[in-house]
């Protein structure tokens, strides 16, 4: 161990000289020169992240051969001058770390799995894989999941680990699984779907960094609280240029923040929003039965009808998006309106030149500028949706093959300053709009005069989030790989966003909507709609992907049947599809609690085998008033200890977080950074997805079931967040399903 962290030591000290002389020559010379000195300080500054993420754990296997030889198996790859000191554990030599079975034992005698705390090894626990050579005694120390259970047994931090030591046989299938296609991952609740898609993306970085580098990683969670609970496996793993983001987060510049209504999320989700948003634009490019007059002050021209239709159907034939097609369309009148006007002034033929010279001086003149800005508008994405949403002539036009009742359901409010208008499903819409609309010329944004200053005040609001985001992501950044001291945060934020050349390729594709990634990792993905899953495919042309998630714990109104029909439209048939059987997380006896709830979503589904026991079984408990007791109950249940979470109806999470927060020290409620640090936190079931807790308790299950059209769904999420321990806490009868939980004595004034 010695040997292997002195040479971690040297290979920083040597990269941190090499970063220093590099920052030593300064900003001078040609730009060439500056900027190569730049890249060589980004590369020596994140291999030095790289370098200092793997301090914990550097090395946690070896694998001794039936030859005599044997491989340390690490973080990270290590040699000296003489020989390889440490293997990548992505490395294919490795791979016998994580497949070899004493039925295949690959050339492996023994493998060690070395439990480490800072420098030093204090536990060993061995797999004796080759049967021929154990003695007797040996084969009882045949105990494999020592290290597994050690680690699924330990409490929760509020921060998802790496698994890098104790990946399964069936997940390292999936990880090492080849880049190219779409790989479905399929899996109940705790199989282990987000850590090992995580894992898969560390190993594809590793495996074919050079492609990826370019065109980078994106990685999609549901919520943001459940990427800042992923956020440092892939930087403990030495990989820190990926970029995690939710749906919400795809559109650069539109912070989405509004909650949406279940049922209004399920028409802008709806695949038939595509047609809307098409005929949306369609809208926009109609010209009028009549004529159109333009007063010239003494002289009038006149649009006629076939004009204007000719005008509009040689800009659809250029098959550019609505915005390029402007140029078009507007070239096409301005020489009728040129001609028109030579006429009136007594010329007869002229010449191309003198047309130009008139058309541009009717370029210019405002009347004509206006006649032409209502004939065919430059639209932004966001102009185009708020005009749909809030006009009902625009609204009937756009989405006449929705029922009136999908319509009203779409019907808002112009913005009002200061308030959050978007919301997560209307970011998909944006995309589709976008891509129909196409850019506008860079004068004409700078001119500015078509932008509504609600926008710009709400693009200057975005920038200032963006910022505080960034200071935010650089002192995690710097905080987790040691560097804090020697990079200062504002200039290593700053860095970042001074010039293009600085950005890392996440950043670069974080604030480009049209960047195709290299690669793209989906998890959660039942949650995602027809709509989101169009915008996504956008990003990943060569649909290297791989999607992760678990039908059963779909809270989408109009959620997926199958990883089939969800993928159809994309890559009809040609998918590939693993699972994972095995719950990592949740122990058998709240499993089997949660299996009754999964027979409601569908008798045929089997719920995933528990890997362990707890030996404490799920309590439930019946209180008068949800309000008074609630506070008290969690009171108790912190006393036992580790991260807790109260799981909560979403019409009862405001009288229960506050009933909560006042009894319990420390306590928070809602989603949030906090949420995942404090020991007890008051959530809904969406906002608890993905995430897991020491322990957890359910307040009024029935309610749970009953809101939602997907109500069983998402009980069952919520009776699989735990990893000790489970309780339900109800003023209402139990749903069957649960009514075999045991009762607990209640507090005073329960009714029993
Ligand atoms: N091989 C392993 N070694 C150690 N821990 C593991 C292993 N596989 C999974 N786990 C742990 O099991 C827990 C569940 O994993 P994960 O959250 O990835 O499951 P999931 O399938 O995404 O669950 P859900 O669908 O409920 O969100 C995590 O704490 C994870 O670290």
């Amino acid at each position: 161990m010695s040997r292997l962290y002195g040479r971690l030591d040297e290979l920083r000290d040597h990269t941190q000289r090499q970063l220093d002389g590099v920052l030593a020559q300064g900003g001078g010379g040609t730009m060439q020169n500056r900027s190569e000195r730049d890249s060589f300080a980004e590369m020596y500054s994140q291999r030095l992240a790289r370098l200092w993420a793997v301090e914990n754990g550097l090395c946690f296997g070896r694998l001794d051969h039936a030859d005599q030889t044997s491989l340390y198996i690490g973080r990270i790859g290590l040699s000296d001058d003489e020989r390889r000191l440490l293997i990548d554990w992505r490395a294919p030599v490795a791979q016998p770390f994580y497949r070899a079975t004493p039925a295949n034992p690959m050339g492996v005698t023994r493998r060690r799995h070395l439990q480490t705390k800072g420098r030093k090894v204090i536990g060993i626990d061995d797999d004796l894989l080759d049967l021929d050579s154990l003695a007797e005694a040996d084969r009882s120390t045949l105990n494999g999941e020592a290290a597994l259970l050690a680690s699924i047994g330990a409490r929760r931090t509020g921060r998802m680990r790496d698994i890098v030591a104790t990946i399964q046989a069936e997940q390292d299938r999936i990880i090492r699984s080849g880049l190219d296609g779409v790989l479905v991952v399929q899996g109940g609740p705790g199989t282990g779907k987000t850590v090992v898609a995580l894992h898969r993306a560390a190993y594809l970085l590793y495996t074919h960094r050079e492609r990826l580098a370019r065109r980078g990683v994106l990685i999609l969670g549901p919520n943001p609280t459940f990427l800042r609970y992923i956020g440092q496996v892939l930087p403990s793993l030495g990989e820190t240029d990926v970029l995690l983001s939710t749906v919400g987060e795809l559109y650069p510049g539109v912070v989405a923040t509004r909650r949406e209504e279940p049922h209004v999320a399920a028409v802008k989700g709806d695949i038939r929003m595509a047609e809307v948003i098409a005929a949306a634009v369609r809208d926009r490019q109609r010209v009028p039965r009549k004529p159109v007059r333009i007063d010239l002050g003494g002289r009038t021209l006149t649009l006629d009808v076939r004009t204007l239709e000719a005008a509009r159907n040689r800009a659809a034939r250029s098959r550019r998006a609505h915005n390029p097609a402007r140029a078009v369309f507007v070239r096409h009148l301005l020489n009728a309106l040129a001609r028109q006007w030579a006429k009136q002034l007594g010329k007869g033929l002229i010449e191309e030149d003198e047309l130009a010279d008139l058309r541009e001086e009717l370029r210019t003149e405002p009347a004509v500028r206006t006649a032409l800005n209502r004939l065919w508008p430059y639209l932004t994405p966001q102009q185009l949706l708020i005009g749909l949403y809030t006009d009902d002539g625009r609204l009937a036009y756009a989405a006449r093959d929705l029922k009136p009742a999908e319509r009203e359901l779409l019907r808002r409010d112009p913005p009002r300053r200061g308030a959050d208008y978007w919301t997560e499903s209307d970011v998909p819409l944006l995309d589709e709009a976008a891509e129909l609309l196409g850019d506008i010329d860079e004068h004409v944004l700078r001119a500015g005069a078509w932008m509504a200053e609600e926008e710009r005040a709400a693009g200057r609001e975005a920038e200032r989030d963006e910022r505080e985001h960034e200071l935010t992501y650089a002192r995690e950044v710097l905080e987790l790989t040691g560097m804090a001291d020697i990079l200062d945060v504002e200039r290593f934020a700053s860095r970042h966003r001074a010039a293009e050349e600085y950005l890392t390729t996440a950043e670069r594709a974080a604030a480009d909507r049209t960047w195709a990634f290299g690669y793209v990792i989906v998890d959660e993905a039942q949650e995602l709609t027809a709509m989101a899953w169009r915008a996504v495919m956008r990003r990943c042309p060569t649909r290297a992907m791989t999607i992760v998630g678990d039908i059963a714990q779909s809270a989408a109104l109009a959620g997926p049947r199958s990883w089939s029909e969800v993928l159809r439209p994309y890559v009809a048939g040609r998918h590939r599809e693993e699972t994972l059987t095995i719950n990592y997380r949740t122990p058998a006896e709240l499993m089997e609690t949660a299996a009754s709830v999964l027979a409601l979503i569908d008798p045929a589904l089997r719920a995933p085998e528990s890997v362990r026991e707890s030996g404490e079984r799920p309590w439930a408990v019946r209180v008068a008033s949800l309000t008074d007791s609630l506070g008290e109950i969690v009171k108790r249940e912190v006393v036992e200890g580790g991260r807790l979470a109260v799981l909560v109806p979403d019409s009862l999470a405001g009288p229960l977080g506050a009933a909560v927060t006042s009894a319990v020290e420390g306590a928070v409620a809602g989603p949030g950074p906090e949420a995942l640090d404090a020991p007890a936190a008051v959530l809904t079931v969406a906002d608890a997805k993905g995430l897991e807790f020491d322990s957890v308790i359910v307040a009024e299950p029935s309610r749970i079931l009953t809101e939602t059209p997907r109500g069983a769904s998402d009980l069952y999420v919520a009776l699989t967040r735990a990893t000790q321990r489970l309780g339900v806490v109800h003023t209402t009868r139990l749903p069957t399903a649960l009514a075999h939980l045991t009762p607990e004595p209640g507090p005073p004034g329960a009714p029993g």
